[in-house]
């Protein structure tokens, strides 16, 4: 055993204040497409200007809603996988695991994670659209707030917009207390979810990559773990 492993053996024993970070890769095994995968991220499909913008909803709200309806159908018919159970099994055994997430799927909380702070908010709620809508006024088949008749919006970050109020100092301080992080199936390009590795690394936290490809984290990380998150977690845990 490398002497690498042999540290990687001993953080992954010795931790008790662990923080998943993960990314669409960790759903990728439950059948809902990744943004940025090649042929199969949803990037490679669609312009992301015209679907998670706020402008793109002012534009053309029946647009985005019909994208936003058929991705909340594949998720509420997707499973969890073996990567996310892995990380209720490691919560299970440590007496707590937070996990942060960029996944607005839900299936963290499915699979029965206990801490769950939602960077990018969830697919499964609705929100009351700030702001004038082009042609609001002649797409009566678009879901209303009943309380105020506003047009309803899904309640997730789109780009350009602030994560949900506290989020982000939340999974600053669960970084700042952690003794071990996980990157978990993301590209580490969307800020500010990309900077948190970097938290823990300027504090000397081990920083452990699970990615079936590298990003920009791993010529930094401590250790980064090439495959699918499905396999690699539930060999971590044990
Ligand atoms: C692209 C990037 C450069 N742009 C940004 O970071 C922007 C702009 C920006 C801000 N600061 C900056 C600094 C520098 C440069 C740019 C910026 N950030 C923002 O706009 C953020 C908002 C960011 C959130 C945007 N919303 C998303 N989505 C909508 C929800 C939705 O519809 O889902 S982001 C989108 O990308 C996020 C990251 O993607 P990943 O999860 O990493 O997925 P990806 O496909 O990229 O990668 C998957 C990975 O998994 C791996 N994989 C695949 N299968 C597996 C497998 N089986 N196992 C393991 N790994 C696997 C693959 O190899 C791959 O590496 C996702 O969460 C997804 O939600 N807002 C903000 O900064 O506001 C300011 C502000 C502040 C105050 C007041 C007002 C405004």
């Amino acid at each position: 055993m490398t002497h690498i492993e042999k540290r990687l053996r001993q953080v992954l024993h010795r931790a008790q204040r662990i923080v998943a970070l993960t990314g669409a890769g960790i759903s990728a095994e439950s059948g809902v497409p990744t943004f940025r995968d090649a042929q199969t991220g949803y990037w490679e499909q669609f312009d992301p200007g015209e679907l998670a913008t706020p402008e793109a909803f002012r534009r053309n709200p029946r647009r985005v809603w019909a994208w936003y309806a058929q991705r909340r159908r594949l998720a509420e018919q997707a499973q969890p996988n073996a990567g996310h159970r892995a990380l209720v099994d490691w919560e299970r055994q440590l007496g707590g695991l937070r996990v942060v997430t960029q996944n607005v799927d839900g299936l963290h909380q499915r699979a029965g994670s206990q801490q769950v702070t939602e960077l990018h908010g969830n697919i499964h709620r609705d929100r009351v659209f700030e702001g004038a809508v082009d042609g609001a006024s002649d797409a009566p088949e678009l879901p209303r707030c009943p309380c105020s008749g506003g047009l309803l919006r899904p309640d997730v970050v789109w780009f350009g917009e602030a994560l949900p109020e506290g989020t982000v100092e939340a999974a600053v301080a669960a970084v700042r207390e952690a003794d071990l992080v996980l990157s978990v199936g993301t590209s580490s390009l969307v800020q500010p979810a990309a900077s948190l590795p970097l938290e823990a690394l300027e504090r000397d936290i081990p920083v452990l990559e699970v990615n079936r490809e590298p990003t920009p984290l791993t010529p930094v990380a401590d250790w980064s773990l090439r495959g699918s998150a499905g396999e690699i977690l539930p060999a971590l845990v044990g």
